[in-house]
């Protein structure tokens, strides 16, 4: 045993926790030996038999998870994440998986060759809080995984992890008929508040901590809240049926406080090639502009609270608006079909459900349900998957491995996680969970398996997986409160009258702004057209003066050419009439000059002639 100790061989691991080639290496979270003796042990033993690094992997994880105790261990029950497993019921189930009798370990041994290695064909037991075979029905899941954790009012992660197709969404959606653990967890929490709900938000998470909202903001959360209603996909009578089936399958109690108020806001998120979006953002309003690329999100810390910034947080009323923002959302992310799965999610999917209580006493508490679909592992290598479905498998495996990572560190320190250790800053689902990470939040992971031959090995990887976060332990989880003196909340035993009234107005005053809004931006588009209209008129009734003008420019002209015209024909007249007159009076002249004779004779003859009434005196 020493011998072995001295000399430990070194470990090896699965793609779940290989190492990030990007982590310094004097930064990587290392094992304390003395906590992982047993596995050094066991490590150093197979690996006499020449097995290669996935398989000895496999066997210290399978090793690992042997060392469970069967029987659950109370106090990591208590202190350390719930792991449970759930079985997609398949038509012909492989003899490679059996469930001991106490439902709480599954026994894997592979007898046939879809297996790379002996060590993986070896017999491994699994231990897990519970398991549920196909015939456990979303009751027993929700009853058993999450109903406890509503009830007992705790912060809690609860994530679906596992391979493509084996039902991960089915866990926390269901389908149309058998709602998932979200929609019952919704419900759930609406009955139990349902006589604490304030009717308007006026306490809200900021930047993840809590804050009144003064009633300009109030307001604005309304129309927020609204509008992103009117966006969503009506689901008014599927609603009804849901929830009378969630009501026939459990029977949530109401808890009525008339000191407390409470309100619920949802959020979320998606991560997509390990960038954050918003699941539940409000498009711009120009629809025109065609498919505006979607903004990615950074997430940040603030005195110790994760959150992400300028996310999107609905202030929600009842169980149908909550189901009715996460149909909008699930909308909005990412689904493709695979080999495996014909609608399979490409991201990580985390829908955030946050309580938030005022007390009468000035106390306000915040209680937090994330609910978390992971994409599944993919084993790209064998299933053909090009293009941007490798790149998205891709990025999904390094963040799973990631988690993997951050589970094993959290798995090694039995005190409390230590934040330096653990490398959650190395995606951003991690940085995203790390409160559940580092046991200030509750963590259940349910673990979905499909018990068929050919998905033995990835099977394998994925209950290793499972095995590592069924061993942290982690300090008793908080529920953060902080205390906060305000005195704007009514009286819930007097509420009556006045809770309606100001519920009337208020719901008023958001139409009223909603309006204004809508007749602003009508305003603004109709002085737009109005200006164009004047655009276009004026630029018309100058063309039409300056034809106008041209016209008349052009007459006056024709007349004044017309006159000139006349004017130089008229003289052009007189002046040859004068020039006539002259020349016929020089022919004349030129006439009596050229024939004297002719005028005497002419003079002659007159004088022969007896002129009656002319006298001639005298010839000269
Ligand atoms: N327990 C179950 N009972 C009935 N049907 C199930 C169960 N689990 C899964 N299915 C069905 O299997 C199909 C695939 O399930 P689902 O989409 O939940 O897989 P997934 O693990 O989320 O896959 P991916 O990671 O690719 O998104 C769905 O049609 C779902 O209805």
């Amino acid at each position: 045993m020493s011998d072995s100790y001295e000399a430990p061989v070194r470990e090896k691991r699965s793609f779940l926790m290989a190492r990030d080639p990007s982590v310094d290496r004097r930064c990587r979270p290392r094992p304390e030996k003395k906590l992982r003796l047993f596995d050094d042990i066991h490590e150093a033993t197979e690996s006499t038999d020449g097995s290669d690094s996935e398989s000895e992997c496999a066997s210290s994880c399978g090793d690992y998870a042997t060392s469970v105790p069967i029987a659950e261990d109370s106090s990591v029950a208590d202190t350390g994440p719930q792991v449970f497993l759930r079985l997609r019921p398949v038509g012909a189930a492989s003899k490679a998986y059996s469930v001991s009798e106490d439902g709480k370990v599954l026994v894997t041994s592979a007898k046939s060759e879809n297996t790379s290695n002996n060590v993986n064909r070896m017999e491994k037991h699994f231990g897990f809080t519970s398991i549920f075979d196909g015939s456990v029905g979303q009751r027993d899941v929700y009853d058993i995984c999450v109903g406890p954790r509503i009830v007992d009012e705790e912060c809690v992660t609860i994530m679906t992890y596992g391979t493509s197709g084996s039902g991960k969404t089915y866990t926390l959606l269901g389908d149309d008929v058998l709602a998932g653990v979200i929609p019952r967890g919704l419900e759930h929490i609406f009955t139990i508040y349902l006589e604490n709900l304030y009717h308007s938000p006026k306490l809200k998470l900021v930047n993840g901590c809590i804050e009144f909202l003064q009633d300009e903001t109030t307001l604005r959360e309304m129309q927020i809240s609204k509008k992103l209603l009117n966006l969503c996909p009506d689901i008014g009578g599927h609603h009804e049926r849901l929830k009378e089936a969630i009501q026939g399958d459990h029977t949530f109690e109401t808890k009525a406080d008339p000191n407390v108020s409470v309100m619920i806001w949802v959020s979320f998120v998606e991560i997509y090639n390990e960038l954050v979006y918003d699941l539940l953002s409000i498009p711009p309003r120009q629809e025109n502009l065609g498919a505006v690329p979607r903004k990615s999100m950074k997430i940040t810390c603030n005195k110790g609270q994760v959150y992400i910034k300028g996310l999107t947080t609905v202030f929600v009323r009842s169980s149908e608006e909550a189901l009715r923002l996460l149909r909008l959302g699930q909308q909005r992310s990412t689904y493709a079909s695979t080999s495996v799965n014909a609608n399979s999610s490409r991201s990580h999917c985390v829908f955030i459900v946050d309580v938030l209580k005022y007390n009468s006493s000035g106390m306000t508490t915040q209680c937090s349900y994330k609910f978390c679909d992971l994409a599944g592992s993919e084993r790209v290598n064998n299933t053909g998957t090009i293009g941007l479905r490798l790149k998205e498998a891709k990025n999904i495996n390094t963040s799973l491995m990631t988690l993997g990572r951050c589970l094993d560190a959290a798995s090694t320190s039995r005190k409390k996680p230590n934040t330096d250790v653990i490398p959650f800053r190395d995606s951003k689902l991690t940085m995203l969970l790390q409160a559940a990470l580092l046991g200030k939040e509750r963590l259940a992971m349910i673990v979905t398996v499909t018990p068929l031959e050919k998905f033995y090995e990835e099977n394998l990887n994925v209950l290793n997986f499972a095995s590592i976060a069924k061993n942290i332990i982690f300090k008793e989880p908080l529920i953060k409160q902080h205390s906060t003196r305000y005195s704007g909340f009514f009286d819930n035993s007097k509420r009556n009258t006045q809770y309606e009234y100001i519920k009337e107005i208020e719901e008023d005053n958001i139409s009223l702004r909603e309006e204004i809004d809508r007749l602003k931006f009508d305003h603004v588009l109709k002085m737009q057209l109005l200006e164009e209209k004047l655009r276009k008129e004026l630029s018309e009734t100058y063309q039409e003066l300056m034809r106008a003008n041209k016209k008349l420019w052009e007459e006056e002209t024709a007349k004044k050419r017309l006159m000139a015209e006349r004017e130089f024909e008229f003289k052009l007249g007189s002046q040859k009439r004068r020039y006539e007159e002259q020349i016929e009076d020089l022919k004349d002249e030129i006439e009596e000059l050229k024939s004297p004779s002719s005028e005497i004779d002419s003079m002659d003859e007159k004088e022969d002639e007896p002129n009656p009434s002319i006298e001639i005196l005298d010839d000269e």
